[in-house]
């Protein structure tokens, strides 16, 4: 893959200044939106639900990447392709028929994406990768913003991009938790398509000169 892409996660946003927060990502050269549903039963913590997606994606025409952490995804998909995601992603934790639900967010004409949580190896993915269009792997535990980078994510990365090559797949990797520009350049090097920043960007002072520092490092 060529270009090297960036996904603000709203997690991280301000959200009594959601709409301001929204506009900036907006005017940035940032590629994709992040958006992280949680319902505290797979994470121990509830993020923001369907009418703050559905906010998000009218006043957008950036890729929408909907990363569910949440159990039974099945149920909602038609539901998330109404709200506008373009990409959605579901926990291989929370999936006993990946292969189903792979095919099902496929159906509907979105993106479909596996995350692994820190504990889960790349391995699983063995028969399974030729159908996954992208491989989120979390750097920290999912649930919160703000927590300290996992370093074995770059072994996971490795074994992703090792295990891709070997099976002639065209899956992208993301990177999700503690990216900051401190190892976006190591993370790209080490194999990653996409990095997901929440509180890198939006706890700077400028935002929107943050998204284009992490553009550059990530594209140099
Ligand atoms: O998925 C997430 C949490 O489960 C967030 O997207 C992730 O943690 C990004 O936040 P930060 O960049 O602050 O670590």
């Amino acid at each position: 893959m060529g270009s090297k892409l960036i996904a603000p996660s709203l997690l991280a946003a301000d959200f009594a200044n959601l709409q301001r927060d929204i506009e900036m990502v907006n005017q940035s050269n940032a590629d994709w939106f992040h958006i992280d549903v949680m319902d505290g039963v797979f994470v121990p913590n509830i993020s923001y639900g369907m009418p703050v997606l559905q906010a998000i994606t009218k006043h957008t025409k950036k890729t929408v990447d909907v990363h569910l952490m949440i159990v039974e995804p099945d149920k909602y998909i038609s539901t998330f392709k109404k709200l506008g995601a373009n990409n959605l992603t579901v926990h291989y934790e929370a999936c006993p028929h990946l292969h189903r639900t792979l095919q099902a967010i496929k159906a509907e004409g979105m993106k479909a994406g596996v995350a692994l949580n820190p504990h889960t190896n790349i391995s699983l993915l063995e028969d399974i990768i030729n159908d996954i269009d992208l491989v989120l792997i979390m750097s920290v535990n999912p649930g919160f913003g703000g927590q300290s980078f996992i370093e074995n994510t770059y072994n996971k990365i490795k074994a992703l991009r090792e295990l891709i090559i070997r099976k002639g797949a065209k899956t992208l990797i993301e990177i999700d938790g503690g990216v900051s520009a401190a190892n976006a350049k190591m993370l790209v090097d080490t194999g990653a398509d996409i990095l997901v920043a929440g509180s890198f960007v939006f706890k700077s002072e400028h935002p929107l000169e943050t998204i284009k520092e992490l553009k550059t490092i990530t594209n140099s």
